[in-house]
């Protein structure tokens, strides 16, 4: 045990690396790019200390290059998710008592192996498996991940020191306990930080997990399971299963011991798990802690007062990193008619200059969508559009899935403030405008409220402070990532606690103390010092 009262290091959040020509980084994450492409590796499901090779297999190929097979990887059956989860339940004996300080001690190191030796190998990975520039791969596979292991480590620190006040008389104390039973991890294709921090931050606070990675992320999640290995996370803390995700889920559900789920990904989904966990309340040893962070129709809204050019830019850059594909991306805007006029020709102008390409070749801003489903759904979307009288494609409109699955960034302006693509969440390089008369300004921010189920992020652009300070009030609850003149994505973990309500989620904050807090059960401890002997009050003696 340990003798001491130790103090983790400070948290800092990692430098993003420029990959300017002639930059180390630059031509490392092209080597290891090479690398990759030109070999392929074969993932096998991680139970406890083995490595299972189910020969069930599916191929893993690029997004902007589908024919271009990468790899293969094992799908779980039932038994082996039961399996990872007898092994979790095992590893549990050993871990939910090991030292606080030496579980911080693996993830920081796992922080500095992404930063250092890994952070070539895991951007590239994200570059080749989910299609995501190399900035855009550097600011999640390594600067969000390494940050949210360093941050997690200080506010557990902080959790721990939190503790309830005492008197000469007896000590109280609080000590918090991993959840009883097993944590469920289950992380989408679109960020790699969030594939890696949804299972490491349960187990940081000691607890034992069972992760199910995106089909579509696969090739980074391996690099990710390399890290916690070379990192030291004991066998059996997280073991990994692949494949049919409701089987995998029903299954973790049958189990007395799931404690909780970590869930990242759409609504729907997030809906559906949460409605079984509800029939199958009473089957449970402990109420399992259900947290969800799921979809958005993030907007941005100009106050006629706002400087245009700086309004283009937050839509573009907003709506188009990564095509679209971040769930905090902006993909519906409202404009006043004073601006549109400055704001259209920008926005026209900035996305006829966007190349569209593999990521390999680091000029292109744009690649391909994550896979054929997203490819097919978006088109339709723009096809619809392209058909409706309400509704008119100012610049994009193109799509090619030949060779990868390329959605040229598509802007549509509408009339109607309630267009079908101004409500749903497409998930891709779409954006929805609609141009408002000036004088409707507060009308348009009760429309910009009530349009959407999702709460999640927004941001409002204007000069005239009374303006932010009506739409920062009116707007109260239409999102939990809420931006004063900048574009609504690149929440910064230690700087902008991530996540929204409605239906956009559970709004626990990935990243920040209230989401860990969500990993531990409290247990209130009472020492007296001097134990009472006689059971009257003092008065009834006399
Ligand atoms: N709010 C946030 O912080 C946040 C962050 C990233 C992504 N997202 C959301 O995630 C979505 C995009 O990611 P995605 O396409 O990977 O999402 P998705 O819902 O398709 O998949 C997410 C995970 O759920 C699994 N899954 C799918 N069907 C399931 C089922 N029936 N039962 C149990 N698990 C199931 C998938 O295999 C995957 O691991 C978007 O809606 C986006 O807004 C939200
Ligand atoms: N944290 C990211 C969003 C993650 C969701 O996809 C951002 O703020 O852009």
């Amino acid at each position: 045990m340990p003798k001491g009262i130790f103090h983790v290091p400070n948290a800092v959040n990692e430098p993003v690396k420029s990959y300017a020509p002639n930059t180390p980084e630059r031509k490392a994450v092209l080597d290891a790019y090479k690398t990759m492409w030109n070999s392929k590796i074969d993932v096998p499901l991680y139970i406890g200390s083995e490595e299972i090779k189910t020969g069930n297999t599916k191929n893993m190929t690029a997004p902007h290059d589908h024919k271009h097979v990468v790899g293969t990887y094992h799908l779980a059956e039932k038994s082996h998710v039961e399996k990872a989860i007898a092994n979790a339940l095992e590893a549990r004996k050993a871990w939910s008592s090991t030292p606080w300080e030496q579980r911080a001690a693996i993830f920081l190191k796992a922080a500095e192996l992404v930063a250092g030796p890994y952070r070539a190998r895991i951007n590239a990975a994200t570059m080749v498996g989910q299609s995501k520039n190399v900035h855009q791969a550097e600011i999640d596979a390594a600067c969000e991940f390494i940050d949210f292991l360093r941050f997690n480590v200080e506010y557990m620190t902080q959790i721990y020191d939190d503790q309830p006040n005492s008197d000469q008389t007896m000590w109280n104390r609080v000590e918090y306990r991993p959840l009883e039973g097993f944590v469920y991890a289950i992380t989408p294709f679109n960020f790699t930080a969030i594939a890696g921090n949804l299972p490491a931050s349960a187990a940081m606070m000691g607890n034992v997990v069972v992760w199910k990675p995106s089909d579509s992320q696969v090739f980074s999640a391996k690099i990710i399971i390399d890290i916690f290995k070379e990192a030291g996370v004991p066998d059996g803390v997280i073991n990994v299963v692949f494949g049919d995700a409701q089987m995998i889920t029903d299954t973790v559900l049958e189990s007395r011991d799931f404690a909780g789920i970590h869930f990242t990904g759409s609504t729907h989904v997030f809906k559906d798990v949460w409605g079984k966990i509800g029939t199958k309340i009473s089957h449970y040893k402990t109420y399992p802690r259900i947290v969800g962070e799921t979809g958005g129709k993030d907007f941005i809204i100009a106050h006629p007062s706002a400087n245009a050019k700086q309004v283009s830019t937050g839509i573009v850059r907003g709506a188009f990193e990564f095509q679209g594909q971040k769930c905090s991306a902006a993909s519906r805007a409202y404009i006043p008619q004073s601006l549109w006029g400055d704001v259209k020709e920008q926005i026209i102008t900035d996305v006829k200059s966007m190349k569209m390409g593999s990521p390999e070749d680091l000029g292109n801003f744009v690649t391909a969508v994550i896979h054929e489903g997203s490819f097919d759904k978006l088109a339709s979307y723009i096809d619809q559009a392209k058909n409706d009288a309400d509704a008119e494609i100012i610049v994009g409109g193109n799509y090619d899935k030949s060779v990868g699955y390329f959605v040229e960034p598509t802007v549509i302006v509408t009339t109607n403030p309630k267009y079908k693509t101004m409500e749903t969440e497409l998930f891709g390089p779409v954006m929805t405008i609609y141009v408002y008369e000036d004088a409707k300004w507060a009308e348009t921010l009760k429309l910009v409220d009530e349009t959407s189920e999702y709460a999640l992020t927004g941001a409002i652009f204007s000069k005239d402070r009374y303006a932010v300070a009506e739409a920062t009030k009116a707007l109260e609850n239409s999102a939990g990532n809420f931006y004063i003149n900048d574009k609504p994505t690149g929440a910064v973990v230690g700087m902008q606690p991530f996540g929204g309500a409605r239906a956009s989620g559970t709004n626990d904050k990935a990243g920040s103390a209230l989401n860990l807090l969500r990993w531990v059960s409290p247990r209130t401890i009472k020492e007296t010092f001097i134990t009472p002997v006689d059971y009257r009050y003092p008065f009834l003696g006399e």
